[in-house]
């Protein structure tokens, strides 16, 4: 059955049983699950509890990987329907493959998690750093902070004010994380975590700013100069507040063709503070990498969504991070101090570093009481179905519910689209690139999967060819004014990255394709030198992350799939700023808000005990 791997996991084991010829087959075999179970999104392969089920999206009909894991005792959702009877071979066998913790040895057995080398040194470093940071500052002048969120959060109502707690941890924490929705005041409440942080240091802070996408690190640019604007606090020091947000790739100095950045450890980043918005985005990898570079008195503030989907790479890191305990009465007092009382919060002891770093905001500003697109958020997010169905089903406040199978729908979904895109294509004609940019950020088609009837390649492909009919072009055409592209693997020569998003205008009698370069301008480029990119009217939700559209359009699969899941639910309609449609049957948005999807890590384990 071992054909139905990776090529990548089968050259591991190849590679393996060729540097360890008396490996059994057994401990190559598990090599390739674990290789099998990172390509999945998972940290390791957790021997004792689980699988985790994929979130890979990529078909709608069962994988083949799914049904050799059937045949090896995995459920439908990738669980082991019983513990592993012995999962590792007995004696020696192992010996040089599987090491402890600690040994040198490719594979590593940590409790019953069986990690490829690198993850295991990943996850344990970046839980180190994490605990090791989560401390509070010695140097916090207790009265001027509180004088200070007087004046920043003077119009805030609610009580108790978690967006002032959220300030006062960001001040009093080395590293804080503030979770919360779409509208819950991230950016409101970081921007006064920065006036506050330089009036307490009296300015020269060097402050960083950035996001996992170019996409989100243009929204969180234009969101903190937006919020700068309406500060109103000492100008001095919202002045020395920075604008400009990197990548996290361009921040750490990625080089092309390599793993490693050029800040790390040995060269930190030159930062007092940094901010990274949508870390919910970040794996495992990468955050290990990012705290590697940070150096050990700089302040680290993540923001994000921890009911979001998790990263596309393996872990869960922002959910493990945020799993949450209880606040210490030190802190509770603290806060007291510094004007943001708050009840005691969580559940249980307070068992780690961590309790007194994270923060959530529960209410969203954006969304009225009245808005549909908060309700249905809110159900989803709790997987109460039968509510988010009836609230569906009145169609009321900006939501909407095409009820059928995707054959039943196809004809209407299509005009659908169209009509979506109709404002794009009237910029398109009107030549203005920016403007065409923008409009066509005002409608998006989401799917749960890449491949299938209602995959995003399909719907891209079917309503390609309506377009090409409309405007009597061969369907051999390829570019033609309009065609809306993302790009999907990165070219560090051309400045094009995954998940940027290109449309084609005519310029000078040619064709040109045009992107956004981070610094509010347009670059064309010839269509020829693009790296490989995909029509994108439909994109899958996981590469929607990070973005916002005025309206959303989620076309759900008529089969169960691994990938439809709550995070999966919650994060397409939480895209939406005006208006929300689902299209799809009842079957498949119950079916997808009952599944909880769970990657193997420990990491979770490591910050909080367990
Ligand atoms: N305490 C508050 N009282 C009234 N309005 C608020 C408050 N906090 C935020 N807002 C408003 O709510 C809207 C959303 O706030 P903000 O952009 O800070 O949220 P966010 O969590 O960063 O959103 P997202 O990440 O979804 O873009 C803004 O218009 C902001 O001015």
């Amino acid at each position: 059955m071992t054909e139905t791997y990776s090529p990548l996991a089968e050259q591991f084991a190849a590679c393996l049983g060729r540097l360890h010829p008396q490996a059994p087959e057994s401990v190559l075999d598990l090599a390739r699950r674990v290789c099998l179970a990172v390509e999945e999104g998972h940290v390791c392969l957790d021997l004792a509890g689980g699988f985790g089920a994929t979130d890979e999206p990529t078909t709608s009909g069962p994988l083949s990987l799914r049904e050799r894991d059937r045949v090896r005792g995995l459920n439908d959702h990738g669980f082991l329907t019983s513990p592993h009877p012995n999962p590792l071979p007995e004696g020696e066998g192992a010996g040089g493959i599987i090491g402890a913790p600690g040994e040198h040895t490719p594979l590593v057995l940590d409790g019953a998690r069986l990690y490829l080398a690198r993850y295991w040194h990943y996850e344990t470093r970046l839980a180190q750093q994490l605990l090791q940071r989560a401390a509070f500052c010695d140097d916090v002048d207790l009265p001027k902070l509180r004088r200070d969120l007087d004046r920043l959060f003077t119009h805030n109502t609610q009580q108790p004010d978690w967006q002032r707690a959220a300030a006062a941890a960001a001040v009093l924490r080395r590293f804080c994380v503030i979770s919360g929705g779409p509208g819950t005041g991230k950016t409101t409440t970081v921007i006064r975590i920065l006036a506050a942080l330089q009036s307490q240091a009296g300015g020269g802070l060097r402050i960083g700013l950035a996001a996992p996408t170019g996409k989100a690190a243009a929204r969180m640019q234009d969101a903190i100069r937006g919020a700068k604007l309406s500060l109103g606090f000492d100008a001095d020091t919202v002045a020395a507040i920075p604008e400009n947000a990197l990548t996290l790739h361009r921040l750490l100095g990625s080089r092309p063709d390599s793993v490693y950045f050029r800040h790390n450890a040995e060269r930190p980043l030159p930062l007092d503070v940094l901010v990274v918005d949508e870390a919910s985005m970040i794996d495992l990898a990468l955050m290990a990498k990012l705290l590697d570079a940070l150096p050990p008195g700089c302040r680290l503030i993540l923001l994000g969504d921890k009911d979001q989907l998790a990263s596309v790479e393996a872990g869960s890191v922002f959910g493990d991070i945020c799993a949450g305990g209880r606040y210490s009465d030190g802190f509770l007092a603290l806060l007291r101090e510094a004007g943001a009382p708050v009840a005691a919060a969580g559940e249980g002891p307070a068992s780690s570093p961590l309790s007194d770093s994270i923060l959530l905001l529960r209410h969203s500003h954006r969304f009225a009481a009245d808005s549909g697109i908060g309700a249905l958020a809110r159900l989803f997010n709790d997987g109460q179905a039968e509510p988010a169905l009836a609230l569906l089903a009145r169609g009321e406040n900006g939501i909407a519910w095409q009820q059928g199978r995707f054959a039943q729908l196809k004809d209407d979904l299509l005009r659908r689209m169209e009509e979506g895109y109709a404002g794009y294509f009237d910029a398109v004609r009107q030549g203005d690139a920016a403007a065409a940019l923008a409009a066509f950020n005002r409608f998006r088609a989401l799917t749960a999967h890449r491949e299938g009837d209602g995959g995003a390649e399909n719907l891209n492909r079917l309503l390609e060819e309506r377009l090409k009919q409309r405007r009597n072009l061969n369907y051999r055409t390829v570019w033609y004014p309009g065609r809306a592209v993302m790009i999907s693997r990165n070219d560090y020569n051309l400045r094009l990255f995954n998940g940027d998003i290109g449309i084609a205008l005519e310029d000078g009698g040619q064709l040109r394709v045009f992107f956004e370069d981070g610094e509010g301008r347009v670059r064309g480029l010839a269509p020829g030198r693009l790296p490989e990119h995909q029509p994108v009217y439909a994109m899958t939700v996981h590469k929607s992350q990070g973005s916002e559209f005025d309206e959303v359009l989620l076309a759900l699969p008529d089969q169960a799939s691994p990938v439809l899941n709550r995070p999966l639910a919650y994060t397409a309609v939480t895209r939406a700023k005006q208006r929300a449609e689902i299209w799809g049957t009842a079957e498949a948005l119950t079916r997808a808000l009952a599944a909880l999807p769970a990657r193997a890590s420990g990491l979770r384990e490591r910050l909080w005990g367990g």
